[in-house]
C-alpha cells in the first residue's frame, strides 16, 4: 500500500505512575482506512487515542500525526475527535455549538448537511440542555466533523444510543469514509466493529494482540462453532465452551473436524449439524484470554 500514513505510533509505551497503559505499541493509520480498536475495559484504547491527538505524551517511543508532532497545532488542524465523555454547554443551541467549533477552522463546513447527516436537523434551534442523551451523543460525534477533518478519532461513539440512532451514526461514519475520510474508532460493540471497520486492531493489556481484517482475526484464532439438535449433551474432548439454546447445543472448539468425528463415534443421536466460523466476539475473547496467560 502506498497511501500516506496519517498517524503513526512506534514502540510506544505510556505509564501512569505504576500502571503501564501501553506497552510497546506500533501502529500506522493510513489515509482512507476505517480502523476499529477493539479491547476490554482498561486495555489502553483511549490512551492510544489521547497520544495520537496530542493530549498526552508517550513515556517512551514516538507518535506522529501527519508526519509531525501531535502537539503541533498545524498537525492537529486536520483531525476531529470525539472523546468518551463530552461536556456540552447546555445554554447553547445545537447549531450555535456547531458554529462555535467550526469557527476555529478556516474550512467552511456545510453545517446544515452535517446536521442532516447526524439526524439532528430537527434539533438545530434547540438548547443542548433540553436534548436527550442520544441526541447529545450524536452532537458530540458531529462536532468531530465540524472542521472538515481528514482523520477522525471516535472513542466509543455509539455508547448509550438506541438501535436507530446507532444506525444513523454508522451511516454518517460510512459516508465520511466513502468520501475519502479516515476513521479510527473504539467500540465495545463487536457488531459495530464488524459492521464498520475493514481493519481490526485488538488491544489487550496495553499491547497489540492482532492487527488484521475482521475475517483474518477470526481465522487467526481458528475457533469454530459446532451446533446441533440433541437431547442429552455428549461428553466430548476439545470443547472450549458449551451453550444450550432451546434444544440446540453450541460447542466452541479449535478442531471442528476432530469434534465431529468424536461426536459420531459417541453414538449420540443428533440432527441439524452446523459448523461455522465464530463471531468476532468469540475470536476476541479467545485472543484476549490467551494474552492473559502470557507471563
Ligand atoms: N489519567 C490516568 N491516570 C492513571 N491511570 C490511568 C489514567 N488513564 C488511564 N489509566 C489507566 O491506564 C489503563 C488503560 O486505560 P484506557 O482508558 O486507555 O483503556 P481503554 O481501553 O480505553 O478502556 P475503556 O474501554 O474502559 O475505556 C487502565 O488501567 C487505566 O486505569
Amino acid at each position: 500500500m502506498t497511501e500516506q500514513v496519517l498517524a503513526r505510533a512506534v514502540e510506544v509505551t505510556r505509564c501512569y505512575g505504576a500502571v503501564t497503559a501501553l506497552d510497546g505499541v506500533s501502529l500506522d493509520i493510513r489515509e482512507g482506512e476505517l480502523v476499529g480498536l477493539l479491547g476490554p475495559n482498561g486495555a489502553g484504547k483511549s490512551t492510544l487515542i489521547n497520544l495520537f491527538v496530542g493530549l498526552r505524551r508517550p513515556t517512551s517511543g514516538v507518535v506522529e500525526l501527519f508526519g509531525g508532532s501531535p502537539r503541533d497545532p498545524a498537525a492537529r488542524r486536520w483531525i476531529g475527535v470525539t472523546p468518551q465523555d463530552t461536556g456540552l454547554p447546555n445554554q447553547l443551541r445545537v447549531v450555535e455549538c456547531l458554529e462555535f467549533v467550526a469557527s476555529h477552522f478556516a474550512a467552511k463546513t456545510d453545517l446544515g448537511a452535517l446536521l442532516e447527516r447526524f439526524g439532528l436537523s430537527e434539533t438545530a434551534r434547540r438548547q443542548i440542555g433540553g436534548l436527550s442523551g442520544g441526541q447529545k451523543r450524536r452532537l458530540a460525534v458531529a462536532l468531530a466533523f465540524a472542521g472538515d477533518p481528514r482523520l477522525v478519532f471516535l472513542d466509543e461513539p455509539t455508547t448509550g444510543l438506541d438501535v436507530e440512532a446507532r444506525r444513523t451514526l454508522w451511516d454518517a461514519i460510512r459516508e465520511f469514509h466513502a468520501e475519502g475520510g479516515t476513521v479510527v474508532l473504539t467500540s465495545h460493540y463487536l457488531e459495530e466493529i464488524e459492521a464498520l471497520a475493514r481493519r481490526v486492531v485488538v488491544i489487550g493489556q496495553g499491547r497489540v494482540l492482532a492487527d488484521d481484517s475482521v475475517d483474518a482475526v477470526r481465522g487467526m484464532v481458528g475457533v469454530r462453532r459446532v451446533s446441533m439438535t440433541v437431547a442429552e449433551p455428549p461428553e466430548l474432548p476439545g470443547v472450549l465452551s458449551m451453550e444450550r439454546e432451546g434444544d440446540r447445543l453450541h460447542l466452541v472448539t479449535s478442531d471442528a473436524d476432530a469434534l465431529v468425528r468424536d461426536l459420531v463415534r459417541s453414538g449420540v443421536a443428533f440432527s441439524g449439524l452446523e459448523v461455522r466460523q465464530t463471531s468476532l466476539e468469540e475470536a476476541f475473547l479467545t485472543i484476549t484470554s490467551r494474552a492473559s496467560l502470557l507471563p
